[in-house]
Order: C-alpha cells, then sequence, then structure tokens
C-alpha cells in the first residue's frame, strides 16, 4: 500500500527529478516536481504538500548549499508544518548542522540509496502525524484547561476535596508519582488533569491510557510502539504513548488490571524511564511524568500476588483519594446545579426542580457517583422530569431473577442486560473487570449499561 504522504521534489536537474519522481511514486500517492525554487510559492499555493524533498545548489558555479538553506528559510516561514529534506551532492557536517538548524529534518546525500531516501521521507512523514496530532491534542486540552481547573475549585467544597486539591497542587509541581484512588466515577482522570495542568510539564502532552481497556496482546505496541518489520502488518515504524507523552505526563488508568506481565514493564518504564520498541533490542529512555489510578483495592491484590508489591510502592509515593460523591454533601449541592444547568443548555430546556426533588437527589447515596449524577441530570432534563423515582437505583430493583423458567421468557436483549447486571453485581461495581469478563470495552459497557438502564452502576 502507498504511503498518504504528498511530496514535492523541488530540483533544477530535470533527470534527477524525474527519475526521483519515478521511484517514489511506487511507493507514494502524490509525488510533483518542481525545477525552480522561485515557484515554490506559487505551487504550495496550490497544492498541500507533507514533505518537501529540496536540492541544495540550483545555479550552475555554486556548491556551497546556500541557496538551500535560503529556500529553506523561506518555505519554513511559508508552511512550517511541512517537513523539508535537504538533498546535495556537496555535504559536508557544518552545512548538515546547520541546515538541521534552519528547520530542516533530513540531510541527504547524492547518489542516494533509494531504501535509505524511502526510509528518511516515511521516517519524516510519522514525525509531521505525530506532532500535528499532539497539536491538535494539546489545543483542545488547552481549551477546556481552564474550564476544568476552574470546574473542579468551584465544586470542591467539602473539607476533604478542598484538602485533596491543595494536596494536589502541592505535589504537581514536584515529579512525584501519584496514584489516585477513588471509585468509578469520583473523577480520577480528571484529577490527573488537574495535576498535570499544575505541574511545569503543562505545555507539554497528557497522554491517557486506560490499562482496563487494551487488549493483552496489544498492550507493548501501545504503549512502547513498533519497528517496521516486527510483525507482518508492521510496515511503518509506528509510535507509542510513551513517546506521544515526551516532556509530559502519562496517565496509567486502571492500572490494578494490568498482568503481571505488562506490570513487569510498566516497572521497568517508572523505575529507570526506559522501555523497548517492540521489534527492536535498544532500550529507549524517555522523559515522563507516571500518574496512576485504581479503584481497586491494590493492597489486597498485592497480598494475593495478582500485583508486585515493587510496582506497588513505585506508583504511591502519593495517594491521592477522592471520596465517594455520597460522602461530599456540600460538593453534591454544586455539582446538582451545574449538571442540571449543563444539560439544561446543552438540550435548550429550562427544567427546574422542586424542593423535594432536590432533597431526593441529595439523600441518595450515588454508587455510579458524578457520572451517575450527570446521567441521571441529564435524563431528567430530556424527559423534562424531575420525578427521580424511576429511575435512581431503578436497575438493580428491576432485573427479572434468574430461574430457568424466567431465562425462558426473556427475550435476548433482557438476557444480555440481566447477564450485564449479574457479572456488574459479581465484580462489586468495577466497570473494567466486569468489561473485561464480558470481553467488550469500558466505552461499549457503558453504552449498554445506559442502553438498559442500569443506572445502579453508570
Ligand atoms: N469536580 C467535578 N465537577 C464536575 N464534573 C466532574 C468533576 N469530576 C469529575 N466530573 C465528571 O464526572 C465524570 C466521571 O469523571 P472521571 O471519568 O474523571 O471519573 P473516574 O473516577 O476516572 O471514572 P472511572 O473510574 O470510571 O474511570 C466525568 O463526566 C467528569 O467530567
Amino acid at each position: 500500500m502507498k504511503s498518504a504522504a504528498r511530496i514535492l521534489i523541488i530540483d533544477d536537474d530535470a533527470d534527477l527529478r524525474e527519475s526521483l519522481a519515478l521511484y517514489l511514486k511506487i511507493h507514494f500517492s502524490k509525488v510533483s516536481v518542481l525545477g525552480d525554487p522561485r515557484k515554490v510559492h506559487e505551487a504550495l499555493n496550490q497544492e498541500e504538500y507533507d514533505l518537501i524533498l529540496l536540492d541544495m545548489n540550483f545555479q550552475a558555479g555554486r556548491n556551497d548549499g546556500q541557496e538551500g538553506l535560503y529556500w529553506l528559510k523561506h518555505i519554513k516561514e511559508l508552511r512550517p508544518e511541512i517537513m523539508v529534506l535537504l538533498i546535495t551532492a556537496y555535504g559536508d557536517i557544518d552545512l548538515a548542522i546547520e541546515a538541521l538548524k534552519s528547520g530542516a529534518s533530513d540531510f541527504i546525500l547524492k547518489p542516494w540509496q533509494n531504501q535509505k531516501l524511502l526510509a528518511a521521507l516515511l521516517r519524516a512523514y510519522e514525525l509531521k502525524s505525530t506532532k500535528g496530532k499532539l497539536k491538535q491534542f494539546q489545543q483542545q486540552q488547552d481549551k477546556s484547561g481552564n474550564e476544568l481547573i476552574q470546574l473542579l475549585e468551584n465544586s470542591a467544597r467539602s473539607a476533604s476535596s478542598i484538602a485533596l486539591l491543595q494536596q494536589a497542587r502541592r505535589v504537581a509541581e514536584t515529579d512525584a508519582q501519584v496514584l489516585i484512588r477513588g471509585e468509578n466515577g469520583t473523577g480520577k482522570s480528571q484529577l490527573a488533569r488537574y495535576l498535570h495542568l499544575n505541574s511545569l510539564r503543562k505545555d507539554a502532552p497528557l497522554v491517557s491510557v486506560d490499562l482496563g481497556a487494551i487488549p493483552e496482546n496489544l498492550f507493548e505496541a501501545e504503549l512502547f510502539g513498533v519497528k517496521k518489520g516486527a510483525f507482518t502488518d508492521a510496515r511503518e515504524d509506528r509510535s507509542g504513548l510513551v513517546q506521544q507523552a515526551e516532556g509530559g505526563s502519562l496517565f496509567l488508568d486502571e492500572i490494578g488490571n494490568c498482568s503481571l506481565l505488562h506490570q513487569q514493564k510498566l516497572l521497568r518504564l517508572i523505575q529507570d524511564q526506559s522501555y523497548q520498541i517492540v521489534g527492536s533490542p535498544e532500550l529507549r529512555h524517555c522523559n515522563v511524568r507516571i500518574i496512576a489510578a485504581s479503584n481497586s483495592d491494590l493492597e489486597l491484590a498485592v497480598k494475593e500476588g495478582l500485583f508486585r508489591q515493587d510496582l506497588y510502592y513505585r506508583i504511591n509515593t502519593i495517594e491521592l483519594k477522592i471520596e465517594a460523591l455520597r460522602n461530599r454533601q456540600e460538593d453534591l449541592e454544586v455539582l446538582i446545579d451545574y449538571y442540571l444547568d449543563y444539560h439544561n443548555r446543552k438540550y435548550g430546556r429550562q427544567l427546574e426542580l422542586e424542593t423535594d426533588q432536590r432533597a431526593q437527589l441529595l439523600a441518595y447515596t450515588w454508587p455510579g457517583n458524578i457520572r451517575e449524577l450527570s446521567h441521571s441530570l441529564e435524563r431528567a432534563v430530556i424527559l423534562k422530569d424531575g420525578h427521580f423515582e424511576q429511575s435512581l437505583g431503578s436497575g438493580a430493583s428491576s432485573m427479572p431473577g434468574n430461574e430457568a423458567s424466567d431465562l425462558l421468557s426473556l427475550n435476548l436483549e433482557e438476557l444480555e442486560a440481566q447477564h450485564i447486571h449479574q457479572v456488574l453485581n459479581h465484580y462489586q461495581g468495577n466497570i473494567s473487570k466486569t468489561a473485561q469478563h464480558l470481553g467488550v470495552n469500558r466505552n461499549t459497557l457503558y453504552r449498554k449499561l445506559d442502553k438498559y438502564q442500569i443506572q445502579h452502576e453508570v
């Protein structure tokens, strides 16, 4: 399959241009040529390119490479996102260094070797895609970063939440490993973002990975990346999440669901800041801050031999515990107003709560915590109905029994709903373990819980 990279070759030598283009067209979907660099502005206005292969000497008799450097800077001013690879017959180290400092992605010597040239172009394209993704992600994060800080600080009214955020801000400035504990839906991922946004790494990416949702056999590839040729499908080098988090933070959600084998790889990552790309013998160094989260009893898992003690000690240098929502009445009051307003605006409604309806929400135990609260208010706003009797905790009580005769009377969907409910109860509401047991990912499970209105654990 051809790479999607769009390439422009700029060289005054017509034979060379054409032979390069002929070769590259075998591997790339779009290859164009340009003989005169003075027309580059026009060319870039007409078409989009990902990569430019730029000759360094154009005028006859000149071979100092300065023209190439001039056009390189010009292109980078016009389109900083385009990766420029310089190609020259007169290479020396100083020129190569100057080119790289001026923004070139690579420096290729003529006569080139086709395989090496191809590898350099594919590498540059991979880098461009990763940079693009990170930038996009970072912009989204920036937009909502301040909102998140405000939201968390606004809703922290109870003594435990105020103390928690204070502690979080204090540890955020350090690079200490943090373990966030709390029931499902209490806001562990949001607290991880809060930590990152308050840290010195805030301008670098925060990459989150749900360790409960990654299939066992993809764990290493997802986290550490893959070297081209590591397996049949690995046609190009692929970066992993650790590399994408370079300089920033890596949020390892549901760390308690990690197998012992993968715990060992995480230990090396955390302890030595190093990892191995799948298919490569080398150890790679990285600079990432680890934030982990878990809603399971890790101490028990350590006792039972299911969680490595050394990893446990590594990740919980600092432990931040989020209280269940039922123990944070002051926060609950603010969150009811926040989500009522939020969903009213989202759906263009004006639902208001009667005093007894609000009292009912304040008295409920919220086993699914903030996520359940938001879902309940969303449903109420959509239905324009603040009577919560039907919905709060109805999932548990309305489930049919599992006598054989009952099962026969169920249709497929009812059977599915019942099965999900039982598995969920078996794992005491642990979403990741339930999803793993059922062979679906957590998002699918949440959708099904929603569909069958199994609110109890949503
Ligand atoms: N302080 C807060 N104010 C308002 N909404 C919040 C707050 N904290 C979390 N939320 C919302 O609650 C929901 C659950 O939060 P989050 O996903 O962070 O919980 P979690 O503990 O990581 O859940 P899980 O254990 O299922 O991974 C999200 O919709 C989030 O936006």
